[in-house]
């Protein structure tokens, strides 16, 4: 029998933390070593022998423990938000010194949210404008989403390299907010609803017409095919990857 790749889940007492321990403890070829949460250690993760660790946690100790683990020359698949460049940068530049470790970062883990953003991308060069409209639970704790930042720096790098200016707007009068966030030069607006999960639509206007993308998880399970298949795959690609979509062949920033 091959054996089975021993796996460590980081913000187990969570919402995702506790999907993802089932998803684990249900597959096959995977191990569940470790759980920790916020009154654990992460030497946890290292004492059980774990060769990967998913990360779902908060904002605010995520980059902290991606540099621990790749210290300790463990793989990481990253679920968690909060991410800018920077941040992303210093991770990069970490990695240099564990040439053989891999670090997933994908803001959506889900396939439907992984196309949105591609089709997203591919129409926005098409469109005079463009706006993005994320909806959560009220107990997600950033906004944003990284979904919708990533979504927004997917299509600004598309609409740069087709040459398609900014999206008209004539307001000159607002209350701040109004307009929403303006993530890379396109406006991401947030909604937080009881009973939502994760959703997120991406509209396209030209004059007479309007497209739009839209995007439901209703249930966490959603985002389990892609992190089983980032916990798989991670050892298969060292260094830093940004977005599921390098995993399914769809291309995008890195
Ligand atoms: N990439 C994706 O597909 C998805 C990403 N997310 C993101 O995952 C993150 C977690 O989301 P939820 O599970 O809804 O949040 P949650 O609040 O239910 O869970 C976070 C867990 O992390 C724990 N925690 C806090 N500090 C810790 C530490 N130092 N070490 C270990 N555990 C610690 C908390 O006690 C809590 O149990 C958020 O950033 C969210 O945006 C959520 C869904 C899908
Ligand atoms: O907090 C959540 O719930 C989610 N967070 C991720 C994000 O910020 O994009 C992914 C998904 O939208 C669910």
């Amino acid at each position: 029998m091959t054996e089975r790749l021993k796996v460590a889940v980081l913000g187990a007492a969570g919402r995702m933390g506790r999907t993802v321990v089932e998803a684990v403890e249900s597959a096959e070829d995977l191990e569940l070593v470790a759980r920790v949460d916020a009154d654990g250690d992460l030497s946890a993760v290292t004492d059980a022998g774990a060769q990967v660790a998913v990360d779902f946690t908060v904002p605010s100790v995520t980059e902290a423990n991606v540099h621990t683990l790749v210290d300790a020359g463990v793989h990481v698949v990253v679920g968690t938000t909060g991410w800018d460049d920077a941040a992303l940068g210093r991770v990069r530049d970490h990695l240099v010194h564990a040439p053989a470790v891999g670090v997933l970062v994908a803001p959506n883990f889900a396939l439907g949210a992984v196309l949105t953003m591609a089709f997203a991308a591919q129409a926005a060069r098409w469109f005079e404008s463009v706006e993005v409209v994320e909806l959560h639970h009220p107990d997600k704790v950033d906004a944003p989403s990284g979904t919708a930042r990533h979504t927004a720096a997917g299509i600004a790098a598309a609409r740069a390299a087709a040459g398609v200016g900014p999206s008209p707007d004539a307001t000159s009068q607002q209350i701040e907010g109004a307009r929403g966030a303006d993530v890379d030069g396109v406006r991401v607006h947030a909604v937080r609803l009881r009973g939502l999960v994760a959703h997120e639509e991406v509209l396209l206007g030209n004059p007479g017409e309007m497209l739009t993308i839209r995007h439901d998880s209703f249930d966490r399970i959603s985002f389990m095919p892609g992190v089983l298949l980032g916990v798989r795959q991670v050892a298969r690609h060292p260094g830093l990857t940004v977005g599921l979509e390098h995993l399914l062949d769809l291309g995008g920033r890195r």
